[in-house]
């Protein structure tokens, strides 16, 4: 294989939202300089129809771009190619295609990968880029069963779109979507899981397809992000809808039979055994770094991801990870802490992209205001979520209060308070109290002199606090 070599001064690698975004931002602060952002997928992220809910959180939809008709910026070339090694003393990475590149700056952008509970059988998924959940579409189409383990985003976003199919759902805890909600929250969703008319859907389009298995380890594309279950009609053909919620309980067993109408037996902790056609491990992702060896070792985050700073510095010199690879190492403000989402992706890869323009021009540059507040928003059984702050209490130990107000099929709203102080919120449905809650948040304003009335629905709590 013939080798040639490049030299950039910013190479980015991923070409996902964190890639995206730390190439955009380099590109902004550093018009005159190259910059080269190479991925393995032929399709790169982009953000579209940005509305913003509040002062920080935002919702918006996901554009995906073949690498060949791109060019993000002027200065930015996209290359598809993979990194296989990175050489930190030498300053260069080596890809597949036999290139070396030289670079100033790197930052590693390659996501996670899903963790699924088996490696390696055929009849257990995991879903994460276009064209895994397009072959999950297609089988599917042809299975009366499935089974679905993990209580998280992807198990609640495809439990809510699957039609005419037998669904069993095994989940640890005693209630859904404990990844986002409480138990009250849960209960509130679980009126939409009886309906059965959802909306029509506008069919996604195979774009290229590269022939791919989706189980764990060849998973090659970016995430798939916002909303990409509302793009995708995921029906089966062959058997009446039902859910069964198995609540507490795990999978102990896992065997491929010869059995012509099931190919897998399920055995859960409960002894219950479901026999199915295939399992969708939604059990969450590891950080995606070990198929890139490295001559000095990264410290990692206890979670197997990059540690990285605040500035987005791993701990080898100058190179930057953001979005799902990294683990995030600085001391966090006391309302933010960090979940592999869309929001988080983007605003680390900015950051990365900044804090690489900085060091590069020897200017200063402080910490984004982002990362004083967690903010996520997003649409679960067809409403919209916002979570803010501490939304469930995390790191306030037992000693807080919760005061909620809730109207069936309406809304929901959950407020954390410790110290007569705001921490945290749940807002479901169309509260229009998104950025009212940042500003109390933020401002950690003493609320106790309003009581409870802080959320009678008689009082507009916007009109004392905005
Ligand atoms: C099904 C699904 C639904 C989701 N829904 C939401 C949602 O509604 N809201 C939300 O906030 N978040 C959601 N998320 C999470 C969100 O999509 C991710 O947190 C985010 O996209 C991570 O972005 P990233 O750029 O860090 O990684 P990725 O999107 O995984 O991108 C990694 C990129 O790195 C490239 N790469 C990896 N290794 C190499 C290499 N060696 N050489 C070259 N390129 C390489 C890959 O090809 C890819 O382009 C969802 C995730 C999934 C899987
Ligand atoms: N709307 C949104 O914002 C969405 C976001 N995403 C993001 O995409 C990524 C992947 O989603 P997903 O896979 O759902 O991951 P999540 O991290 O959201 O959820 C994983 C779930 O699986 C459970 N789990 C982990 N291991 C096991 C096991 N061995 N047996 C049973 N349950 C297990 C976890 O429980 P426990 O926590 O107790 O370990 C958790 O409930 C995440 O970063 C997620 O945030 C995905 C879809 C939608």
């Amino acid at each position: 294989m013939e080798t040639f070599e490049i030299k950039t001064t910013f190479l980015i690698v991923g070409g996902g939202i964190a890639g995206v975004s730390c190439a955009e931002n380099v590109s902004f602060m550093c018009p005159g300089e190259k910059i080269l952002l190479i991925t393995e997928s032929y399709l790169i992220k982009a953000v579209t129809n940005l509305r913003c809910l509040g002062k920080m959180v935002q919702s918006f939809e996901v554009e995906e771009k073949e690498v060949k008709d791109s060019k993000l910026n002027e200065n930015v070339d996209v290359l598809e190619d993979s990194v296989i090694q990175v050489c930190s003393e030498e300053k260069m990475v080596l890809t597949k295609s036999g290139k070396k590149i030289f670079y100033s700056f790197l930052c590693l952008c390659t996501g996670a990968q899903p963790k699924l509970i088996q490696q390696g059988n055929p009849f257990i998924f995991g879903i994460r880029d276009t064209e895994s959940v397009l072959d999950f579409q297609e089988k599917v189409k042809s299975s009366r069963r499935l089974v679905i383990v993990g209580n998280g985003g992807i198990a609640s976003e495809i439990v809510y779109e699957l039609g005419n199919i037998e669904v069993h759902w095994v989940v640890k805890d005693s209630f859904i979507s404990s990844t986002f909600a409480d138990p009250g929250a849960a209960e509130f969703f679980q009126k939409k899981l009886e309906e059965s008319e959802k909306p029509g859907k506008p069919i996604l389009k195979r774009m290229r397809y590269k022939g791919e298995s989706m189980t764990s380890g060849s998973l090659k594309g970016a995430a798939l992000g916002p909303d990409w279950h509302r793009k995708i009609d995921i029906s089966g053909g062959k058997s009446k809808h039902s859910l069964e919620i198995h609540y507490k309980t795990e999978v102990s067993n896992i065997k491929s039979t010869e059995n012509e109408e099931y190919p897998l037996e399920i055995t859960l902790s409960n002894n219950k055994v479901i026999p199915c056609d295939f399992l969708v491990s939604a059990t969450g992702v590891d950080p995606r770094i070990s198929h890139i060896p490295t001559d000095v070792s990264f410290e990692l985050g206890k979670d197997g991801g990059i540690k990285v700073n605040e500035m987005m510095e791993s701990s080898v010199e100058n190179i930057f990870a953001a979005g799902d690879v990294c683990c995030a190492g600085w001391d966090l403000a006391e309302n933010w802490f960090q979940m592999r989402l869309w929001t988080q992706a983007r605003q680390m890869g900015a950051m990365a992209g900044r804090s690489m323009a900085a060091k590069f021009k020897n200017e200063p540059i402080y910490q984004d205001f982002c990362f004083e507040l967690f903010t996520h928003a997003t649409h679960l059984f067809g409403y919209q979520v916002v979570l803010l702050g501490n939304f469930n209490g995390q790191g306030l130990g037992q000693d807080y209060e919760i005061l909620l107000r809730y109207t069936p099929d309406l809304e929901y709203i959950k407020f954390v308070m410790k110290d007569g102080r705001l921490k945290g919120v749940i807002l479901i449905g169309e509260t229009g109290l998104e950025e009212t809650c940042e500003n109390l948040i933020l401002n950690g304003l003493d609320l106790t002199p309003f009581g409870d009335d802080i959320l009678n629905p008689d009082v507009d709590i916007e009109d004392f606090f905005d």
